[in-house]
């Protein structure tokens, strides 16, 4: 793993930026895997603000991680709606090839399936991560078992709490979610990991340090050649 650490998340954010933006200058038809979260936010800035300077993304196709169940993709909590509000509303993208999990379809064993396709019919070539104060990514929480495809999931009481602060109270957070696989992330060509303040720290020592273990998912990231941990000094502090 390539391990780099920025004095602030302002330096990381830029960074990273900087990164995507390579790999879509590099590449015809970059496929970006895309997270959401506070950690995200940043980046996105950067990109909006690289994009007001040349950088277009009419080439690129974007597919999120996760979506929570129940919500519609026009609710403001949404994870489409972070999306379309931090990046796609502000570049030229085309939203026909924006793929964010549908968490109101009625028929959601068939939305995963669905959405594994897209996965399959588009390589990703830079995945975006944030971790899980539980060491969680995407939404694939610790488990006694990890599923490699596209599924529903139940999120664990810590992560509703830690997302409550998004949402008016800890009632309104959805209590499932629909998530890519462990495999989905780990075929992507290249990942990047961001994680800032001390909270991340343990979850970021365990997962780079630790055995590989579903009781943190983030430590499947050990096995793939790839991987870029880009941090401040908070969250690196224990490594
Ligand atoms: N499902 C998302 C993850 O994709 C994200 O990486 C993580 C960290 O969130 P934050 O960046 O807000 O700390 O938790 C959320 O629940």
């Amino acid at each position: 793993m390539n391990i780099r650490v920025f004095p602030d998340q302002l330096g990381a954010s830029i960074y990273a930026a900087a990164l995507i933006e390579a790999t879509m200058t590099r590449l015809e038809s970059p496929v970006l895997g895309l997270a959401t979260g506070g950690t995200m936010t940043p980046v996105y800035r950067q990109l909006v603000d690289f994009h007001k300077r040349g950088l277009s993304f009419a080439h690129v196709t974007t597919i999120n991680l996760d979506e929570y169940i129940g919500l519609s993709p026009e609710h403001p909590n949404s994870y489409r709606a972070f999306m379309n509000e931090n990046l796609f509303r502000h570049v030229d993208v085309d939203p026909a090839r924006t793929y964010v999990p549908s968490g109101n379809a009625t028929d959601l064993e068939k939305a995963c399936a669905d959405y594994d396709v897209i996965i399959r019919s588009n390589p990703v070539d830079l995945q975006l991560l944030g971790i899980g104060v539980n060491g969680h990514i995407g939404f694939n929480e610790p488990a006694s078992g990890l599923k490699s495809n596209t599924h529903v999931v139940e999120l664990t009481e810590e992560t509703i709490r830690e997302n409550a602060r998004f949402f008016e109270d800890t009632e309104s957070v959805p209590t499932k979610a629909i998530t890519v696989g462990l495999q989905s992330i780990l075929l992507a060509k290249q990942i990047l990991l961001l994680a800032f303040g001390e909270k991340k720290a343990q979850a970021v020592r365990d997962s780079v340090r630790g055995d590989i273990s579903t009781s943190l998912p983030a430590s499947f990231l050990q096995v793939h050649p790839n991987v870029t941990l880009i941090l401040d000094e908070a969250a690196a502090a224990l490594l």
